[in-house]
Order: structure tokens, then sequence, then C-alpha cells
């Protein structure tokens, strides 16, 4: 699995080029791909190249191995973003959002040229929602509003709780997480439009015709999927 990663963010640093600014995603995948940039910028093959992260974790890593940081509001335009994702379906669709990043993933992938999506094999489904929930950050006050209210999807949704934290998560933005495992989404554009819709909702992790690019890692190698 590891290895698959590891194929997957080596093949994205083919995409970035001098003077880019990157969407620097989040999660473990994405770590790699971090990873291998700053090495790069570092032995001097990139230059003029900017991160912009999603989250505290792309953030330290790409202070850690060398990436200049700047944040969105210093940025013109972001020319590519790469992230990984929860699931993918033949459509190119995203469930995003495990790692309780994904407003400001979604913020930042939306707004970049290109946008590159980094799984292995296991992230693809036939269908989102198969396998895993739809992360929604909600305002804390909401978090009961919301939860009884996505029964009328027959969602079976639950408050994220921490780990090693007690009781909820607490985003970067200070809201909460629900996790919302839907029977089946039909259509990814029209649910992500109408969870955004429910107040105290913030944004959710249906990312819809959002992906240019997902490189899948398999044992065969990386494939590409192209919209
Ligand atoms: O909030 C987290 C993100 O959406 C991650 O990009 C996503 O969960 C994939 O993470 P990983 O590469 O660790 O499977």
């Amino acid at each position: 699995m590891e290895d698959m990663k590891r194929a997957v963010a080596k093949e994205a640093l083919k995409y970035v080029e001098d003077e880019m600014v990157i969407g620097l995603g989040t999660g473990s995948t994405t770590a790699y791909f971090i990873q291998f940039l700053g090495e790069k910028i570092q032995k001097g093959e990139l230059e003029e190249v900017y991160g912009v992260p999603t989250s505290y974790q792309a953030k330290i890593l790409a202070m850690e191995y060398g990436v200049p940081v700047v944040s969105l509001d210093q940025v013109d335009a972001i020319d590519i973003a790469v992230d990984g994702a929860d699931e993918v379906d033949p459509n190119l669709n995203l469930i995003k959002g495990r790692g309780a990043a994904l407003t400001m993933e979604k913020i930042i992938e939306y707004r970049a040229g290109t946008f590159v999506v980094l799984v292995d094999e296991t992230k693809l489904v036939e269908y989102l929602c198969q396998k895993m929930p739809v992360p929604i950050e909600v305002i804390p006050a909401a978090w009961k509003a919301i939860l009884e209210e996505l029964n009328i999807f027959n969602a079976e949704a639950e408050l994220r709780m921490g780990k090693k934290k007690d009781g909820p998560i607490v985003t970067e933005n200070g809201n909460f997480i629900i996790d919302a495992k839907f029977p089946k989404i039909e259509d990814p554009l029209d649910m992500e439009i109408e969870l955004n819709t429910i107040p105290g909702v913030v944004e959710n992790g249906i990312f819809a015709d959002i992906a240019d690019i997902v490189l899948v890692g398999t044992k065969e190698g990386v494939k590409k999927m192209e919209r």
C-alpha cells in the first residue's frame, strides 16, 4: 500500500513545473508528494515553486521538506493542486475528508487550474458512498439538528469523535464533523449542492466535477484516469 502511495506521488511530480503555485493536499498519500516535491526543490530541480497548504499537516510537512509556503490570499491563482481521496467513482467524482480538512481542500482545489488526485486502487468505487461516509463540516451549535435532518436522506450519521481527545473532533475552522453514510449517491453534484443548503453546514466532502486527473496506484503500476 505504501509503495502504491509513493508511486502515485512520484508520478504527480511530472505535472509540476518551475514558477507554479501548488495546492498542497492533506493525508497520507499527499504527504509523500510534499516530501518528494521538497526534495526536488532542495536539489535545485524546481525553481520559484510555492505551496498553498490545505491544512496544518500540509503546512508542517512543507516546512519540514523545504517547500516555500504561501496562503491563498497571497496568490493570484493556483496552477495545480494535488491531493488524496477516500472514494473515486468512474466519472472522477470524489469523497474526501477523512482527515477533516475538506473545507480548505475544496476552497483550494476548486480554484486550481488542474486538480490531480492520488489514490490506490482500493479507493475506486462504482458509486459514491459505496464504502465510505460523506464527512460534513458543521457549525457546532447545529450538530444535533443536522444529524436529525439527515434522516430525510436515510443516512446513518454520527458525530465524529476524537481519538486522542475527549469529545468530538474540532476542525481547523473550529467546527464539528458529521460522517453520513447514505444508501447510494445517484447524482453526486446534486447531493453536494443539496447538503450545502442545510443551515449550519459549512461544507461537505463530495467533490463532484472538480478532479481533472486521477492517478491510481495498482499492483501493475500507476494508471491514469482523465476527464
Ligand atoms: O481530509 C482529508 C483528505 O480529504 C484526504 O485527502 C483523504 O482523506 C485521503 O487521505 P489518504 O491519502 O490518507 O487516504
